[in-house]
């Protein structure tokens, strides 16, 4: 049987996350082994040469589910019958920027960007937004796009999840797969809130397998919250493969569903639940299935948690009233 190619779109296909993401989408670790992909690269007029070498890579692979790679520099045509569109391009903070000016520059290119989508992409489009900083640009993205269920707008904190896996894992002696249930909740930021009370460690809690609240306050939290920056620092330049590789991961469980027993963690329009302000963009714990996903329910929120979590959300409404004081949304 032929399967229909799914429209993959990426923005920022130059940069350097792009490199590492779409040779890793066209050899099937998205969707899965079985489903081809057609390409579309979006990029700024500067990037087009660029996108244009790794378009001649990405031939030169010959990856037997790569159906086509198209170029453009315009969303319209970019998102044009999209399935599944990740927003990986933004503008970066430089010296000197206040964060309003980074929201408005952001604004620039995901409020186009969202209205875009909103006109042409295909009726099942899911979105996954990259670019920093990435809940609130996946707020601008939604609020642009008001023919499109507010729920297919995602932003990314798998890669913090992914990190507090492997520190998790890495303290308690165990392997990765061994630890489910972890959530990272809130922004993408220095205020997220990676929660291991509700977290197993090869079947057992983890909190109290690791029994060391100065650990998790003073080192874990903070190792995983500052991630980022540390590899920044580090390699001179920002994390790539590990945020290509978190992007697929991200999209793959949303299409194909988290494993029984576990749970992943996205930044997902609020209905409320957890206290957090219905209609803002922040991580929660997640199930999916079929195409879906559902905050789980019922967990218990203890003090130390609920700090965190309202600190965290705190930021997030300040960026949403931020980006709304400039008719962003
Ligand atoms: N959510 C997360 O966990 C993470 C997010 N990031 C963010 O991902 C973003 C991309 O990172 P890199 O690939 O390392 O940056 P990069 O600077 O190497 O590449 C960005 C690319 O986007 C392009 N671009 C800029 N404006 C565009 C527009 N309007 N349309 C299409 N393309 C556009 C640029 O030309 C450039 O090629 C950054 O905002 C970074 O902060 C990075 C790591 C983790
Ligand atoms: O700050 C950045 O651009 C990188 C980032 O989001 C991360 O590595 O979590």
């Amino acid at each position: 049987m032929t399967r229909t190619p799914v429209n993959v779109t990426v923005t920022g296909a130059a940069g350097q996350i792009g490199y590492a993401l779409l040779f890793r989408i066209a050899s099937g670790h998205l969707l899965g082994a079985d489903v081809p992909v057609k390409l579309r690269l979006l990029e700024i007029p500067q990037g087009l040469k660029a996108a244009e070498g790794t378009a001649m890579e990405l031939d030169d692979c010959a990856f037997p589910l790569l159906r086509g790679i198209e170029i453009t520099d315009d969303p319209n045509v970019a998102f044009d019958g999209a399935n599944v569109a990740l927003l990986v391009g933004a503008r970066p903070r430089t010296k000197g920027m206040e964060r309003g000016d980074l929201l408005e520059a952001n604004g620039g290119i995901f409020k186009p960007q969202g209205k875009a989508i909103n006109d042409h992409a295909a009726d099942d489009i899911k979105v996954l937004v990259v670019g920093n900083p990435a809940n609130t640009n996946a707020l601008i993205a939604q609020a642009a796009a008001p023919d499109v269920p507010a729920e297919r707008f995602t932003a990314m904190t798998r890669l913090d999840h992914n990190r507090a896996i492997s520190q998790l894992a890495r303290k308690t002696g165990v392997s990765v797969s061994d630890i489910k249930r972890l959530t990272i909740w809130g922004n993408h930021s220095a205020t997220q809130y990676p929660d291991i009370f509700h977290a197993e460690v090869a079947g057992k809690n983890a909190a109290a397998v690791v029994n060391d609240e100065q650990w998790l306050a003073d080192t874990f939290i903070p190792t995983v919250a500052k991630r980022g920056a540390a590899i920044i620092e580090a390699r001179g330049a920002s994390s790539a493969a590990s945020a290509a590789n978190a992007a697929i991961d991200h999209v793959h469980t949303w299409v194909n569903g988290t494993a029984v027993g576990d749970w992943t963690s996205m930044g997902i329009p609020s209905d409320g639940s957890y206290g957090v302000p219905e209609g803002i963009i922040s991580s929660f714990p997640v199930t999916t299935k079929d195409g879906k996903y559902e905050i789980v329910q019922g967990l218990e929120i203890n003090e130390f948690s609920r700090a965190r979590i309202d600190a965290s959300v705190q930021e997030l409404v300040e960026e949403r009233d931020a980006v709304r004081g400039l008719g962003l949304i």
